[in-house]
């Protein structure tokens, strides 16, 4: 193994990013339907609610905070709330209830008909964030999920579904097309508040 690559490099990553990174231009419509569903929502006074686990919390706290704080221009705070960052609600109720209800629980008090749900699994599979939508739905929100693979058990379940499909096995390529999509969901979103052509 040489010691300047150390078995990996960075032109290998890139060039694999951007293969995968071709592959959710098919999203390009679901997109900006989401960031219409949002604008929406928070025109009638909603919200827009997020929840993941591991890096996908990361995502889903980075959203949140990008309406809610600032994402590129200047203009009025966004309704935006992460459901993966209270360390001492998350282990109250996944010590109480079970980690399955972390995310459900607090949609149950929360989500209001009308608000908007986003859920982060690159495997679609984690049983919390399923459990969140399920919820969700129940409550009338509108929901929306960013997976990977094959969708895994969340697939088909969503108002807006957005799955990447990776060369690469992990969780990695997903998070990083994750990511760029939701710089370009904030993007559509900015635009239309400021009025934006
Ligand atoms: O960031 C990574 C891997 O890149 C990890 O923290 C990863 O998010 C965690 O293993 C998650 O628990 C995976 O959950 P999910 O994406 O299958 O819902
Ligand atoms: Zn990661």
């Amino acid at each position: 193994m040489s010691s300047t690559t150390l078995g990996v490099t960075l032109e290998g990553h890139v060039a694999q990013l951007k293969r995968d990174l071709d592959g959710i231009l098919v999203h390009e419509a679901a997109l900006s339907g989401l960031a219409a569903a949002l604008l929406a929502s928070f025109a009638q006074g909603g919200k827009m609610l997020t929840c993941g686990n591991g890096g996908s919390a990361a995502e889903a706290a980075h959203l949140a905070e990008e309406l809610t704080g600032r994402f590129y221009r200047e203009r009025k705070s966004l309704p935006g709330m992460c459901l993966s960052i209270d360390g001492t609600l998350l282990t109250c109720i996944g010590n109480d209830y079970g980690f399955e209800e972390i995310f459900a629980r607090q949609v149950e008090s929360l989500g209001r008909p009308g608000d908007v749900l986003i859920g982060f699994t690159t495997s679609g599979n984690s049983e919390n964030v399923l459990r969140a939508i399920q919820r969700a739905k129940e409550r009338g929100l509108i929901t929306a999920v960013f997976s990977g693979k094959t969708g895994g058990k969340m697939k088909g379940l969503c108002d807006y579904e957005f799955i990447v499909q990776s060369e690469h096995p992990s969780a990695m390529r997903v998070q990083e097309c994750h990511q760029l999509m939701l710089h370009v969901l904030c993007e559509k979103i900015e635009r239309v508040v400021l009025g934006i052509e």
